[in-house]
């Protein structure tokens, strides 16, 4: 009999090295021992995005479920969907200026929800908070480095590593679509002129190169997937450039009611990624900003075991700008992240959240 999830499969194997799941294999989270798995069928069909990003996160994350999951080590196993979402189709706009929200997700939610696919792997930072109804976050992986990167082009002078905004040269072009990176810079740099480049990593630093922009922003996790990390001139400190809730951070969804693949997928879960996601993304829920809005938020956990959390909310042009920290119980993150985005939000003018 070929192509079924065999009955009483489940992730036994030891998690690879280096990833902390967030159980031990082969008990549920709760600590109850896994039930047995009904026959399903294989292949598994998982939804991903096509730049080169998206696929890198997808296949490194198939990969971390075959050594968890050797059950499934079956050339059929896996099935990859390649889906184009509103975000990779639009590419002359700001995001926000098409209605922001959720925009790399839609269609693959879609699929999910229409049964074209079974689950689907994202860059966290780019999820909504507010998930459609049936669909669940079954589990996060292992964070990469949250920072953000500045990129100088080649007419750009180098930078002091040590306060990279102040040497950029009077009225830099600096080429970002993101509202957040756009505020921060022009808070620290009101001189600088902020330019739309939008596309993948790739298509980004050939604009950079081709002379479109004077200097870019990107986030070191996409540059390190891609063995770019070299291109990066100055790494940006987490408290100078507040990253992106969810950045560096790949999640992964299936439906509600898929409870087979949900228990799978979260055998493979890191505990510190789900914690700090929490906290972030509790954060930007609380904030409720418009599309428009720029919003920071970054958690780390502390060596105690707290967890620390910076959010920030800025108006676009960076005439505005606050920024709070708040640290507690990691088991609290989300109420971290409730507590301090309310605070920033009765503390900010009302025009920053209206879209
Ligand atoms: N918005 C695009 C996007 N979504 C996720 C990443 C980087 C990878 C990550 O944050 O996990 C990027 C590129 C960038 O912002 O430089």
């Amino acid at each position: 009999m070929g192509g079924g999830l065999p009955a009483g499969s489940h992730p036994g194997a030891a998690p690879p090295p280096g990833h902390a799941p967030g159980h031990a294999p082969g008990t549920l989270r709760q600590g109850a021992p896994v039930k047995p798995h009904a026959r399903r069928p294989l292949p598994l069909r998982v939804g991903t995005r096509g730049s080169p990003l998206a696929l890198w996160q997808t296949r490194t994350f198939l990969d971390l479920l075959l050594r968890f999951c050797p059950v499934l080590r079956n050339a059929k196993a896996f099935e990859e969907h390649v889906i184009t979402t509103s975000g990779d189709r639009i590419q002359d706009k700001r995001l926000a200026d098409i209605g922001g929200k959720g925009l790399f997700a839609k269609e693959i939610h879609e699929a999910l929800l229409d049964g074209r696919i079974d689950f689907a792997v994202h860059s966290l930072k780019d999820l909504e908070t507010e998930l459609p109804p049936g669909i669940v976050l079954a589990c996060t992986l292992k964070r990469e480095d949250a920072r953000d990167t500045l990129i100088l082009g080649p007419n750009c002078p180098a930078v002091d590593a040590a306060d990279p905004y102040a040497a950029l040269p009077t009225g830099a072009r600096i080429g970002t679509a993101s509202l957040r990176r756009q505020a921060q810079l022009l808070h620290a740099r009101p001189d600088l002129q902020v330019q739309m480049i939008r596309g993948n990593v790739g298509s980004r630093l050939a604009k950079l190169a081709a002379g479109e922009a004077d200097a870019t922003l990107l986030a070191l996790a996409g540059l390190k997937r891609l063995e770019m990390a070299d291109r990066a001139s100055v790494v940006l400190d987490a408290e100078a450039m507040v990253p992106a809730a969810g950045q560096g951070i790949v999640g992964i969804t299936v439906r509600a009611a898929d409870e087979e693949l949900h228990e799978l997928l979260s055998g493979i879960e890191d505990r510190s990624a789900r914690a700090v996601s929490r906290a972030e993304r509790a954060l930007l829920a609380a904030l409720d900003g418009s599309c428009r809005t720029p919003i920071g938020g970054h958690a780390r956990l502390l060596p105690n075991g707290e967890l620390h959390l910076t959010g920030l909310v800025a108006r676009p042009d960076g005439s505005f700008l606050l920024k709070r920290s708040i640290h507690g119980a990691a088991a609290d993150a989300g109420r971290l992240g409730r507590e301090l985005g309310e605070g920033l939000r009765a503390d900010s003018p009302a025009d920053i959240f209206i879209g």
